[in-house]
């Protein structure tokens, strides 16, 4: 199903886990900073509403998307129980949009096979800068709330697991 007629800031808290012992780190890419900015604030605000303390947020921010991976990778390191990758990539002129794109989905991926900390990912990928608006509280809802939500259930299915 494609985000349209979906809302990515839907979620029943009842059925969510309680995140109140849980640390997560979020990285956030400078790039597209209006959008990345929006993201965050959905991410914080859902953790803190999923029961995850202000301290126990951690926030680190990179140049751009192709350094999430990095970022990620030390944030790992970081004693969290999970990462939100936060990024905004808007196609150009030319092919670069695809190989940063790229990168960092499979770098992010790696993240998740090679170590134990799970790194979620929120980075819009978007043909133009209205996709991305509609994505980062716009008309889809919020991407960084969908992925506050994924963090806390995968940090609770690691220390289940
Ligand atoms: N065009 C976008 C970029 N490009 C920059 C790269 O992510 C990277 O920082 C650079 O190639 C140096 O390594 N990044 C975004 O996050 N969004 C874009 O739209
Ligand atoms: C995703 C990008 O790197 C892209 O926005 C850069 O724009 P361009 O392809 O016009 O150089």
């Amino acid at each position: 199903m494609a985000t349209e007629g979906t809302n990515l800031s839907g979620y029943n808290k009842a059925l969510l886990p309680n995140g109140e012992k849980f640390r997560v780190g979020i990285v956030v890419s400078q790039w597209n900073e209006d959008i990345t900015s929006s993201l965050y604030k959905g991410a914080f605000d859902t953790l803190l509403d999923l029961g995850v303390k202000p301290v126990n947020i951690i926030k680190w921010e990179v140049p751009g998307s192709f350094e999430l991976i990095y970022g990620c990778k030390k944030m790992q390191e970081q004693m969290v129980n999970a990462v939100i990758a936060i990024g905004s990539v808007i196609q150009g002129e030319t092919k670069h949009f695809d190989f940063v794109c790229d990168a960092v989905a499979q770098g992010i991926k790696d993240l998740n096979v090679n170590r134990e900390t799970p790194v979620i990912f929120c980075v819009l990928t978007d043909n133009n800068k209205q996709q991305s608006i509609d994505r980062s509280g716009g008309k889809h809802g919020n991407k960084g709330v969908e992925a506050a939500v994924a963090a806390v259930q995968m940090a609770d299915l690691r220390m289940k697991a």
